[in-house]
């Protein structure tokens, strides 16, 4: 059938042609009224609607982000069907070559029962014109996607269809890019390059939810959190909060909160913006910062307990200088602009969970610390830091996990001891890595669960060593306090002795004065 109209067309393509030899003996108003003419009756009897996708928009000044997902969504659809296919290196993406329909190729694609075609066209408006030395040397090519369909489905295509093109492009375009880590250190070098607060490298870790050692229930757990927020659109929309999420990573060092970072950014694939509070100027430039971070982005702040530390400091350095400006009046405007270069409580909390950050939607927000019960209550509050999770010791599937990762082993005679042995010791999955990794090639399996058995085993005594110490010294304590708090008692009642015989003393000589 549409090969019959694709004949009809050239038919068409004809009567133009013939018309326009003869153009010349008629007057341009009876052209135009021909033209339009013809157009009417072609369409009243072609039932194919087409729509064209053209590759930029305005003044060919932008690509067009239509196009562009149309190209990615057809590129995953076309590369096994279309026999003529072209091969681009495109920006940002993980594979070097990414296949794509060639000019003048067609694909079909359905949709809900329905059959659409696809073509990549490229025009050419002036043929005749060749610049070699012109920069935009392919300035008369117009290229364009049309889509032809049966007037029949028009509600479907234009409402859900092209929709859902433009969505699984977009989507594919998200899975298949190089992941950025961004920082807002400027001894990164990043400050001056496009007036950017953010320089970005490609954020290649390799930390993974399958090798991050954990508690197993618990990471299918923080799995199920992720993956309910990301597809939480509607969800969040519907109980009118802002779409984003607060993760709040504690636990003492190397148990690897760092590398569940890596894991999320990797798992919702999501860019990383690691926020260096230190090197922010004020509260201004922090909301500068967020203003700059896209949704679908991360913005992780490590080790948020010494950050908050300098805002303590901060206060006490405050008390400081008003101290110091009565004594020198003369240092209190130096005072005044250093003071303005400072990030308060109050603009990170605004940060958090301010108007600003609710904008675009779809962002996470992960704070670090070794010392939980250092933080501000008002900055790790449910709403703020929706999730606490708890990065501990090594427990029996985090070192099962840890196992496989270096040693390619899913078990062994000697797990049972390893495992008795992690719950009378504690040991940080650094640590246990940092053991179980072979030190020479010589070192097999057994040896190096051995070494670890060996280090689990002199960690347990040393930790008993410290807690009989730490016991001895409490003990000592105690009984110093106790000895004390007699000497102390038996020196009050030496004083109530004293007090009391020099009372009897003064009553005695007053009788006397009385009786004299
Ligand atoms: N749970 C874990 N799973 C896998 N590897 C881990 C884990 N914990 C630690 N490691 C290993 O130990 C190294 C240090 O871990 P990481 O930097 O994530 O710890 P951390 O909790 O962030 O420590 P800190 O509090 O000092 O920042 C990592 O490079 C990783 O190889
Ligand atoms: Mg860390």
């Amino acid at each position: 059938m549409r090969e019959l109209w694709r004949q009809m067309g050239s038919l068409m393509a004809t009567v133009v042609f013939m018309y326009t030899i003869f153009e010349r003996f008629f007057p341009s108003s009876f052209r135009d009224r021909l033209q339009a003419y013809a157009q009417k009756v072609a369409n009243h009897f072609n039932p194919y609607i087409q729509i064209t996708f053209p590759e930029f928009s305005g003044e060919r000044l932008k690509k067009s982000e239509a196009y562009n997902a149309i190209q990615i969504y057809l590129s995953a659809n076309s590369s096994q069907r279309a026999k003529k296919l072209k091969a681009e290196v495109v920006k940002d993406s993980q594979s070097p070559l990414v296949l794509s329909m060639d000019d003048n190729e067609e694909i079909t694609d359905e949709f809900q029962g329905v059959k659409v075609w696809w073509s990549a066209k490229k025009v050419s408006s002036n043929p005749q014109r060749y610049n070699p030395f012109s920069y935009y040397d392919s300035s008369d090519e117009k290229r364009f996607y049309k889509l032809t369909f049966h007037r029949s489905y028009r509600d479907i295509i234009t409402m859900s269809y092209i929709k859902h093109v433009l969505e699984e492009g977009k989507e594919i375009e998200l899975t298949n890019r190089q992941l950025k880590l961004y920082t807002n250190n400027p001894s990164s070098g990043g400050y001056g390059y496009k007036q950017s607060k953010w320089s970005h490298i490609v954020f290649e870790h390799p930390a993974s939810f399958e090798t991050l050692a954990m508690d197993q229930k618990r990471k299918e757990d923080i799995l199920k959190d992720l993956t309910k927020f990301k597809k939480g659109k509607e969800y969040y929309s519907k109980i009118g909060k802002a779409w984003k999420r607060g993760y709040l990573l504690y636990g003492p060092p190397g148990t690897g909160k760092s590398t569940m970072i890596a894991a999320i950014a990797k798992f919702m694939n999501y860019d990383v913006y690691d926020l260096e509070l230190t090197a922010v100027k004020d509260n201004t430039e922090l909301k500068k910062l967020l203003i700059e971070t896209p949704s679908k982005s991360i913005t992780v702040i490590e080790d948020i307990d010494c950050s908050l530390d300098l805002t303590g400091q901060r206060k006490k350095k405050k008390e400081e200088v008003e101290n110091e400006e009565q004594k020198d009046p003369m240092r209190k405007n130096e005072e005044e602009s250093s003071k303005s270069s400072k990030v308060t409580l109050s603009g990170l909390l605004n940060f958090i969970d301010g108007i600003w950050s609710a904008c675009g939607g779809e962002r996470i927000i992960i704070f670090t610390t070794n010392y939980v019960e250092k933080l501000d209550p008002a900055l790790i509050r449910r709403g703020r830091m929706d999730k606490h999770i708890e990065m501990s010791y090594c427990c029996f599937d985090a070192f099962k996990v840890l196992a496989k990762n270096y040693l390619a082993v899913e078990s062994h005679l000697l797990f049972g001891r390893i495992g008795t042995l992690l719950k009378e010791t504690e040991m940080s999955p650094a640590d246990v890595a940092e053991n179980l990794m072979p030190k020479s090639e010589d070192e097999d399996v057994e040896t190096c669960l051995e070494n670890l058995i060996n280090a689990l085993e002199k960690n347990k005594e040393e930790n008993a060593n410290k807690k009989e110490e730490e016991e001895a010294e409490e003990n000592f304590e105690e009984e110093k306090a106790e000895e004390e708090s007699t000497q102390n008692k038996e020196i009050n009642r030496e004083k109530g002795r004293r007090r009391r015989t020099e009372r009897v003393g003064r009553g005695e000589s007053q009788r006397r004065i009385y009786s004299e």
